[in-house]
């Protein structure tokens, strides 16, 4: 067979994605490609730039055209988030791609600390993001980014979000003192949610982190009636009493037709940074465990650690803060996780209309 394009392509016919089970060609993936004599040069476009399998499809890339009879293989690298289809075009927030719900079963597991350091460990990883508070009852985003002005608008029709550590940030926190939102029925809650979504200016973004209320509620259902979402990661703390909760949560979600993208042990051991010595506080592996049970993804574990919860306070999430730290290592992993979930999640939505509000004119 002659070396040209052809022989490259059927080569790259034979490289699946190993996150999505399909071939990079029919994917879409192969740009560019060009041959001269026995160098074959492309450009493959990843569905995230924070794909975690870059490495293997680099490797199975060269491999196959190599056996093909290639001596010299030059691959470029690009990236170009998807979305699932309709999602854009009829949504409350036409510029964004993806919408990533973050929630947990019960409060205090640290949903809000994983929802920032996602959302600013995506954004490093080249993605443009945005983060949204929808815990209208316990707002933490304004801490956790050290964000404090009030927002304004340009326009004079949608707020323009805050923006911190490369991405977007909004909260009803900016917006009303907490404690009047405590008070407020369903409708408020839900009303005010929608507003949050709507009429703020987020631009083109490929992924919306929104940190949902702990529990289950009127929240959900709202963004399930308004949006659709690429899904939700939930959070949990490996003991018993939290997985029961989450195990709940994922019911819940189940019964409005959310996908789940998976699950994060969050205060998984801690490690002693003296002695290196690992103490299992609140139990360790019980999150994998529940996943398997669950029949969802395992999305990885983020130990219980002074720097994160440090970060937390003086509002520079540790991915920010420390981005080589081990510990920001465990939540870019996370976050690679999640992008590849959110892609295989997209590949597999039905070409249905989208449900709910469309855009004000
Ligand atoms: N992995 C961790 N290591 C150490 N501290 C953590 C970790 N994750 C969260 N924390 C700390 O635990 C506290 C609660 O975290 P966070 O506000 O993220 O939880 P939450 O589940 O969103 O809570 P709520 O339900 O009240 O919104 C914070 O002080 C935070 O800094």
């Amino acid at each position: 067979m002659p070396l040209d394009n052809a022989a490259a392509l059927e080569a790259l016919k034979k490289v699946m994605d190993p996150e999505l089970h399909r071939d990079l060609v029919s994917l879409g993936m192969v740009k560019d490609l060009s041959v001269d004599g026995d160098a074959v040069r492309l450009k493959v476009e990843l569905t995230t730039p924070a794909c975690p399998l870059k490495d293997t499809i680099g490797r199975d890339v060269e491999g196959a055209l190599r056996r093909a009879g290639f001596a010299r293989v030059e691959i470029h690298w690009g990236a170009q988030v998807r979305s699932a289809p309709g999602v854009a075009q009829s949504s409350l927030t036409p510029g964004v791609k993806n919408i990533i719900l973050v929630g947990a079963g019960k409060g205090g597991v640290g949903k809000s600390t994983v929802a920032i350091n996602l959302a600013v460990g995506l954004a490093r990883q080249g993605a443009k993001v945005g983060i949204l508070d929808a815990d209208i009852y316990g707002p933490s985003v304004p801490i956790l980014t050290g964000l404090d002005q009030k927002p304004t608008s340009r326009d004079g029709q949608k707020l323009d979000p805050l923006e911190a550590h490369g991405i977007k940030v909004m909260s009803i926190g900016f917006l009303i003192d907490p404690e009047q939102a405590l008070i407020w029925r369903g409708p408020m809650v839900t009303g005010a949610l929608v507003q949050l979504l709507r009429d703020v200016n987020w631009g083109e973004l490929d992924y919306l982190v929104l940190d949902l209320p702990p529990g289950t509620g009127d929240v959900p259902l709202t963004l399930a009636q308004n949006v659709r979402a690429a899904g939700v990661v939930l959070v949990s703390t490996p003991q018993d009493v939290a997985l029961a909760d989450v195990i709940r949560a994922k019911l819940m979600f189940d019964k409005v037709s959310i996908p789940v993208l998976g699950l994060v042990e969050n205060m998984s051991a801690f490690v002693c940074p003296h002695c290196r010595h690992e103490t299992a506080i609140f139990d360790k592996g019980g999150a994998q465990a529940a996943a398997e049970k669950m029949g969802v993804r395992f999305l990885g574990a983020v130990p219980i650690d002074l720097a994160i919860r440090e970060g937390g306070d003086k509002g520079v999430p540790v991915v920010a803060g420390a981005p080589d730290s081990p510990q920001a290592e465990a939540f870019l992993s996370v976050a690679r996780n999640v992008a590849g979930a959110v892609s295989t999640q997209v590949l597999k939505a039905p070409r249905l209309p989208v449900i709910g509000a469309q855009p004000r004119a």
